[in-house]
């Protein structure tokens, strides 16, 4: 509809196309008087007006929906908002990277020679072999070159149209043309032969050797066959299709997404890409704006189908969005190979160094193979992921980097039993392995001893005063403080859901940890869980739900998916589902960055762990903090007697004898088990009697005077002592207690 169309040729001069462009709509909008409310007005005067018709200039004005284009933002604003390119390459800024490319190189270099230098003999005898088709084919290039057959065609041709000026003016060329090639083909020939000679005669062997070797390589390089090279690659390349804008469309076209679908028959095509395709690390990027009301995580649900229409393996294809952008922009990354092939550099501390919580730890590499690492402090950590998918060795690159830092103090359990965290036993306060009920109730003690740790934590921050402690949180100089007993502590649970399932313990630990978990990081106490059962009933909701980072390994189904990664996880585009079997080690960190990311953990094997976890012992040694388990130190539990003190004593007081002195019934316990109780009966009379009255004193059992004989005097004499049935009485007691909890 035009504007003449709406307002008849005498119209006011105003003209759309003008202002906005061809493009711009106009609406027609009639004036109101100013006192008139528009949801009162008549619908019949709102009508649009039939063409032509629309005469009445001053009830009507036409307002053009799109409104004036702003003014040209100035030079700077319009660069201001721009993203700066980085000055010089990431690599090159990263002394960790740079070493590694160099490295590399070097590698690459000294493969390439000593693939070449031990097939030397293949080659030189190659050479000898091909030389005298070498030798003939240069003596046939010779005899072509001087007898210039390569006019030969056009002097027949002359023939052949019986053309004599034409033949008698080429065959005199030629003739020139001959006699001048023979003479520098004799010359040649000559200068050759005599240089030979002195070489064969007057020079050095090697010389002699050299140009013999130089002969016959030179003549056996002629005579090679054209599809057969000399000399194979030392590396064969991966054969990478070059990433086009061609390919991302078709790829992005085949993924059923109907927005893209309808975009494209309008050609949105070629105005999708914001930048142009470039190399980034070991694959392409592509930045694309998607079609409007399309979204990158459209993109991210369909990775499998993506990778389909891009001819690519699923572990090469990454889309992801910009967190700065709209969520229309759509960054994808193409690896030129699957991530869990590529080759991935060392753990940069699996030689030297030690660490701080406080400043970020290398845990793995993402698809372009930059290292990731995770700041700990103040935050915890979820690691989940079915069986076998590697869960403790991404556990454990965490733990061993905390390891060493000397100032953590560290509480390693591992509940599936199979010693996977075993390295880390020298450098922990507490460690326990298994999923038997007595490793559940130590892993138990350490959490209550933690929890309780926290008031005392607490206490400590709030007494501090304000310019000492101004966050109220624990800070690298308080932690430094060993009075304040504020230093970093880390609980470790390894297959945590065998104690948050049990059926005793898990009530009470889900309280611990979900207190620890959401007071902890500001005292300075950092929880990783790691899981392969998250589910609802293995991992409570007050500890998924306060986690910060989340890393998920490969996972069955969307639940444990958002059980790890968070609520909607899976909803928006987060499927650690979509890992595939070869994805060992490979997941989504979440809560870590701004953005999701996939991470391929550090390998570090069994015996690499026990090296480093050396290096940390001897770091915690000269730090003065080996501490706990690790030190050999033995907790109040372990203290305890093993075996039953009550049963002991009523093994040693026959049913016959009533009342018995406690020194002749620390006499018959020291013959029972002298280890145990032989240092009690070489105390003097007193003390022993004293010792088993304090001993029997939690149990409730009396200690009065009592008349007994002595056995070696035989006479008679009321000493301090104990009643049988008090013993039978308490362990009955005893019992009963035990039953009911
Ligand atoms: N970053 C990695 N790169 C390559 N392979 C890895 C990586 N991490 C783990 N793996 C492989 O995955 C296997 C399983 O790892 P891990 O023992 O950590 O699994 P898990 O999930 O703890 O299993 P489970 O639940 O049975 O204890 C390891 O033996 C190792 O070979």
């Amino acid at each position: 509809m035009t504007h003449s169309d709406l307002f008849g040729p005498d119209s006011q001069d105003f003209t759309p196309a003008e202002t906005e462009g061809p493009d711009a709509e106009v609406i027609l909008l009639r004036k109101n008087p100013p006192d008139t409310d528009p949801a009162d007005a008549d619908p019949a005067d709102t009508a649009e007006p039939e063409p032509g018709t629309a005469d009445d200039g001053e009830q009507e004005t036409a307002v053009p929906v799109d409104g004036p284009a702003p003014a040209r933002p100035s030079w700077q604003q319009s660069i201001r908002s721009g993203e700066r390119r980085e000055v010089l390459p990431t690599w090159l800024l990263s002394r960790d990277e740079l070493r590694e490319r160099v490295r590399w190189t070097l590698d690459h270099f000294t493969h390439v020679f000593a693939f070449h230098a031990v097939r030397t003999p293949v080659y030189a005898g190659t050479l000898a072999i091909r030389s005298p088709l070498g030798a003939a084919r240069l003596v046939g290039g010779a005899f072509r070159w001087v007898s210039d057959a390569d006019s030969r065609p056009i002097r027949a041709n002359a023939i052949a149209h019986n053309d004599a000026a034409e033949y008698l003016r080429l065959a005199k060329h030629r003739d020139g043309k001959v006699r001048l090639r023979l003479t520098i083909l004799l010359a040649a020939t000559l200068g050759t032969a005599i240089l030979l000679t002195a070489l064969i005669v007057a020079g050095p062997t090697w010389g002699m050797l050299l140009a013999l070797a130089g002969i016959v390589g030179g003549l056996g390089w002629l005579g090679a066959p054209q599809d057969r090279p000399l000399i194979g690659p030392a590396v064969v390349k991966p054969q990478v299709q070059k990433l086009t804008s061609h390919i991302v469309l078709r790829a992005l076209g085949a993924l059923g997404i109907a927005g893209i679908n309808q975009a494209m028959t309008k050609g949105w095509g070629p105005r999708a890409f914001v930048a142009p395709i470039t190399r980034d690390g070991p694959g392409w990027r592509a930045d694309v704006d998607l079609p409007y009301g399309v979204t990158a995580v459209d993109i991210m649900e369909r990775r499998d189908r993506l990778a389909s229409g891009l001819r690519r393996p699923m572990g090469c294809v990454w889309p992801e969005p910009v967190h700065d952008q709209h969520t229309g922009r759509l960054v994808l990354w193409v690896g030129d190979q699957d991530m869990n092939q590529a080759s991935q550099p060392a753990w940069p501390l699996a030689k030297a160094g030690t660490t701080s919580v406080f400043k970020p730890l290398p845990f793995g590499t993402d698809q372009r193979g930059r290292t990731v690492a995770l700041t700990l402090m103040f935050a915890n950590m979820l690691i989940g992921a079915m069986p076998r998918f590697g869960k403790t060795f991404a556990l454990r690159v965490v733990l061993l980097a905390v390891a060493l830092d000397p100032t953590v103090e560290m509480h390693t359990w591992e509940l599936k039993g199979t010693g996977d965290l075993g390295p880390l036993e020298q450098v922990s306060h507490t460690y326990g392995s298994g999923p038997d009920d007595e490793t559940l109730a130590a892993c138990m003690d350490m959490l209550r001893y933690v929890y309780k740790d926290l008031e005392r934590r607490a206490k400590v921050i709030r007494n501090l005063p304000k310019d000492v402690c101004p966050e109220n949180k624990v800070t690298p100089e308080l932690a430094g403080k060993k009075s304040l007993r504020l230093h970093p502590l880390l609980v470790a649970i390894d297959e945590c859901q065998e104690l948050f399932a049990h059926d005793k313990f898990g009530k009470e630990a889900a309280e611990l940890c979900t207190g620890i978990i959401k007071r902890g990081p500001a005292m300075g106490v950092i929880l990783e869980l790691a899981t392969q059962r998250p589910d609802k009933d293995s991992m409570p909701t007050g500890v998924s739900a306060n986690v910060g980072i989340r890393f998920c390994l490969r996972v069955m189904g969307q639940t444990e998916n958002d059980m790890v990664l968070g609520t909607s996880s899976y909803k928006n585009g987060l499927r650690a589902t979509t890992f595939t079997a070869n994805d060992r080690g490979i997941g989504y960190l979440v809560g870590h960055a701004t953005d999701p990311q996939i991470i391929r953990t550090f390998y570090i094997d069994a015996p690499a762990a026990e090296r480093i976890a050396e290096r940390a012992r001897a770091a915690r040694i000269a730090a003065g903090t080996l501490s706990g388990y690790a030190a050999g130190e033995t907790t109040d539990a372990e203290r305890a007697p093993a075996h039953d003190l009550l049963a002991d004593v009523l093994a040693v007081i026959p049913a016959s004898e009533e009342r018995v002195w406690n020194e002749t019934v620390v006499d018959r316990l020291a013959e029972l088990r002298p280890d145990a109780y032989g240092p009690w009966a070489a105390l003097p009379a007193k003390a022993k009697s004293a010792q088993l009255t304090a001993a029997l004193k939690p149990f409730g059992v009396a200690v009065d005077q009592v008349w007994g004989t002595d056995e070696t005097t035989g006479k008679g004499a009321n000493r301090r002592g104990i009643e049988r049935d008090d013993v039978t009485a308490a362990i009955t007691k005893r019992d009963v207690r035990r039953r009911s909890d």
